[in-house]
């Protein structure tokens, strides 16, 4: 059977790419999808491929990306190999942007959405301790934390205002129901 997309969404700070990275130590079956960013490789954070404007650009008009989005002034893009993946029957988590969501569905047949949500001030909080992206941006930032998603897609909705392994666990429970004997 083919594995299934996982978009992992939510504002900016919610902890998308921790929570990403925790549900894979629990389950190394799980892929990480690695983005292609217009990013300034030194930036921290997730692990990316950094690449200049013209080369993402090169890159998308020779259909290398299964999906690509603008946000933040930034091109991300998601690398069509990811088809594979899925094809070998192996399950892949991929940050999206809210906006790239009806695309995806398109796409990727059976999409599932995790919607990772947290407190406002919790947000704000946890952008300013990244100390990735300065105050403006931050700014920015959190304006874009109520962008609503999209209805009509199959989300699996997971507060990440404790700590990181109760987050990690429930998105696995939820995705991965234990099957009565
Ligand atoms: N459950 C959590 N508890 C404490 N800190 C967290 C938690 N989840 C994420 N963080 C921290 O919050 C910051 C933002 O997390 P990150 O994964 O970069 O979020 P996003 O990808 O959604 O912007 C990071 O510094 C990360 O270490
Ligand atoms: O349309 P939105 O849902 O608001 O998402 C906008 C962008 O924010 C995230 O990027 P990134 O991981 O670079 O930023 P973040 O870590 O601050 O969330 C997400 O992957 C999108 O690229």
């Amino acid at each position: 059977m083919a594995g299934r997309l996982i978009a992992v969404v939510g504002p900016s700070g919610v902890g998308k790419d921790s929570v990403m990275r925790a549900m894979a130590e629990r389950r190394p079956d799980l892929h990480l999808v690695r983005r292609v960013i217009t990013r300034t490789p030194d930036a921290g954070g997730e692990d990316f491929d950094p690449v200049s404007e013209e080369a993402f650009a090169a890159r998308a008009a020779r259909g290398e990306f299964a999906l690509h989005w603008r946000a933040h002034g930034l091109c991300y893009g998601v690398p069509a190999g990811v088809v594979d993946v899925l094809d070998d029957g192996r399950d892949a988590l991929v940050n999206l942007s809210r906006t790239a969501l009806p695309e995806a569905a398109e796409k990727f047949r059976g999409l599932k959405v995790l919607a990772l949500t947290a407190a406002p001030e919790v947000l704000a909080r946890r952008l300013a301790a990244r100390g990735r992206e300065s105050e403006a941006e931050i700014a920015g930032r959190l304006a874009r934390a109520g962008y609503a998603i999209p209805g009509g897609l199959d989300v699996i909705e997971v507060v990440n205002n404790g700590p990181l392994a109760q987050t990690a666990e429930a998105a696995l429970a939820a995705l991965y129901p234990a099957v009565r004997a």
